[in-house]
C-alpha cells in the first residue's frame, strides 16, 4: 500500500509539530508588536537615553529588513548587492497579501527570525496562521497605533506599485482604545455600545461614595480584627481569597484569642495591614475583542496563557448592594469577608455590586462556558476586596476565554455555549 511518505507527504508528527511551532511563533509576534507599542508610548513621553537607544535599535533592524525585501522586489531599480536569505518568500508573500502586513509582522523580532532562519515547513504553517488572522494583526497594530508606517516611507517618493498603495490613507483607529474595537462577524468593526451609551474602558474599580459618608463596603477597614488562623477551624479558601461564598459554610470561632489579631492579608503582598498594592497582569494586552455567532461580543486570546495565570481585574463601578443595580447583563455581585464588620462575627456574603455596563475594561466581554478556562475569584488586596480572572486550565492561542457565570444567570435565559455540559440549552426545535 502506498504511505504517506512514499508519496512525500512527511509524517503526521511532523505536521503537528509544525502546527504547534508555528502558534508559538504566532503568539511571540503579537507578545512583540506589544512591547512594541509600549516601547513607543515610553520613547512618546519622558524615555531615559537607554529606552531611546532601545527603541532605535529596534527600528533599525526592521528598517534592514524591509530595505532587503524592496531590494530585492524591485531589484530592476535597486540592484541588490548584499544577500537576502529565502527572498522566495517575501516574493510570494508580497504577491499574496502585499506590503501592509508585510511591514507589520516585519516589527516582530519572531517574525524576521523565522523568515531568515526556520525551515519552509515551518515558514509555510506559520505564513497560513498569518494569513487567516490577517485581519486580527491589522487591528493589533492599528489600534495600537504602533508606527509601522515609518519604515516605508523612504520608499514613498519612488514609485514603487505596492508600496504607495500601501502608504494610502486608511482608517485610523489608534486614537481609540484597543479595547474599545470590536471585530465584527461580517468583517467590520464596532464600539462596543450598551443602551444607547458608548461603553468606556476604565483600569480600576470606581467605587461609588455611599451617603452620610459612610465607609464603603469593599474598603478594607484599618481597624484589625480576628486573624486568619482563628477566624476558621476549617480549612476554606478563606484563607488565601479573603473571602468567597464558600465561607458561608464555615464555623468560625466569635473570639480571636491572638494578640496581635488582623483581618485577612493581601492576595499580592501578604500583607496584614493596609498596602497599595493593586492587581497587574499583561493578559489584557493580549487578547482582542471579536464577535462570536449568537453570544454578541466575546475575547479572543492572542497567546497562550497557563492555568493559574490572572487574566485580569473585573473592574467597574461598584455600588454597596442594598442600592438598586438595574444591570442584569454585567454586573457581579461582590462578596467578601468585610461584612464580619461590627458584630465580630463573620458573615461573609454579598457586599456590593460591580456594574460594567458603562464604565469598566476587557473582562465585561467574557461570554459564559459550562466548561470554561477561567474563574472569577474574589481577594482582599491593597485596601479593597476585588474581583480577579483567573485561568483553570492552559488557554491556547485563538481560543475563546470564557467564565462560568453561575446557574442562577441562566434561570430565565438560554445559554448557547454548546457544551455537552450546558447547564440550559435551548430546546433542540429553537
Ligand atoms: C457579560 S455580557 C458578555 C459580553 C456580551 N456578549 C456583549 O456582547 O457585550 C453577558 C451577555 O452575553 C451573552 N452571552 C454570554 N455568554 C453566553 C452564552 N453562553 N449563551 C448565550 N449568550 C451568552 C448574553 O447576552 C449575556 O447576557
Amino acid at each position: 500500500m502506498e504511505t504517506q511518505m512514499a508519496k512525500g507527504n512527511p509524517p503526521r508528527s511532523q505536521i503537528q509539530e509544525a502546527i504547534a511551532k508555528s502558534r508559538k511563533i504566532m503568539s511571540a509576534i503579537y507578545w512583540d508588536l506589544n512591547a512594541m507599542w509600549h516601547l513607543q508610548q515610553i520613547v512618546a513621553a519622558e524615555p531615559s537615553l537607554e529606552e531611546v537607544e532601545l527603541y532605535e535599535m529596534h527600528r533599525a533592524a526592521v528598517r534592514t529588513f524591509l530595505d532587503h525585501a524592496v531590494c530585492y522586489k524591485y531589484a530592476h531599480i535597486f540592484q541588490p548587492t548584499e544577500p537576502f536569505p529565502n527572498v522566495n518568500r517575501s516574493r510570494n508573500w508580497l504577491f499574496q497579501h502585499g506590503w501592509v502586513l508585510f511591514t507589520m509582522c516585519a516589527h516582530s523580532e519572531a517574525f524576521r527570525t523565522t523568515y531568515l532562519e526556520e525551515t519552509t515547513f515551518i515558514w509555510d504553517e506559520l505564513r497560513k496562521l498569518i494569513s487567516a488572522n490577517q485581519r486580527s494583526i491589522d487591528v493589533f497594530v492599528r489600534s495600537r497605533d504602533i508606527d509601522w508606517r515609518g519604515p516605508l516611507l523612504t520608499y514613498g517618493q519612488f514609485d514603487l506599485p505596492g508600496i504607495l498603495e500601501a502608504l494610502g490613507p486608511k482608517l485610523n483607529i489608534g486614537t481609540e482604545h484597543p479595547h474599545h474595537v470590536v471585530q465584527t462577524l461580517d468583517g467590520f468593526l464596532k464600539r462596543p455600545i450598551h443602551a444607547g451609551k458608548a461603553q468606556t474602558n476604565i483600569n480600576g474599580l470606581v467605587l461609588k461614595p455611599r451617603p452620610k459618608k459612610q465607609k464603603h463596603p469593599l474598603l478594607r477597614p484599618k481597624t484589625t480584627g480576628p486573624c486568619m488562623g482563628c477566624l476558621c477551624n476549617k480549612n476554606c479558601a478563606c484563607h488565601e481569597l479573603g473571602g468567597t461564598p464558600d465561607c458561608r459554610d464555615c464555623r468560625c470561632p466569635k473570639v480571636c484569642k491572638c494578640k496581635e489579631p488582623y483581618w485577612v492579608t493581601c492576595f499580592n503582598c501578604g500583607s496584614p495591614k493596609i498596602c497599595d498594592c493593586r492587581i497587574e497582569s499583561m493578559a489584557g494586552d493580549l487578547i482582542e475583542l471579536v464577535e462570536y455567532p449568537t453570544k454578541g461580543t466575546g475575547v479572543r486570546a492572542l497567546s497562550h496563557f497557563k492555568a493559574g495565570t490572572i487574566m485580569g481585574e473585573y473592574v467597574g463601578e461598584v455600588l454597596p448592594i442594598s442600592w438598586a443595580c438595574t444591570d442584569d447583563i454585567y454586573s457581579l455581585a461582590q462578596s467578601g469577608l468585610l461584612s464580619i464588620s461590627g458584630t465580630g462575627i463573620p458573615t461573609p456574603g454579598p457586599l456590593a455590586h460591580t456594574t460594567s455596563a458603562h464604565l469598566g475594561n476587557w473582562t465585561r466581554y467574557i461570554n459564559h462556558h459550562c466548561d470554561p478556562n477561567c474563574y472569577l475569584e474574589s481577594i482582599m488586596i491593597g485596601d479593597r476586596v476585588t474581583t480577579i480572572v483567573k485561568a483553570c486550565r492552559d488557554i491556547s492561542i485563538f481560543d475563546e476565554i470564557t467564565v462560568h457565570y453561575g446557574p442562577g444567570y441562566w434561570i430565565s435565559r438560554y445559554c448557547l455555549c454548546g457544551s455537552p455540559k450546558c447547564c440550559q440549552p435551548p430546546p433542540k426545535s429553537m
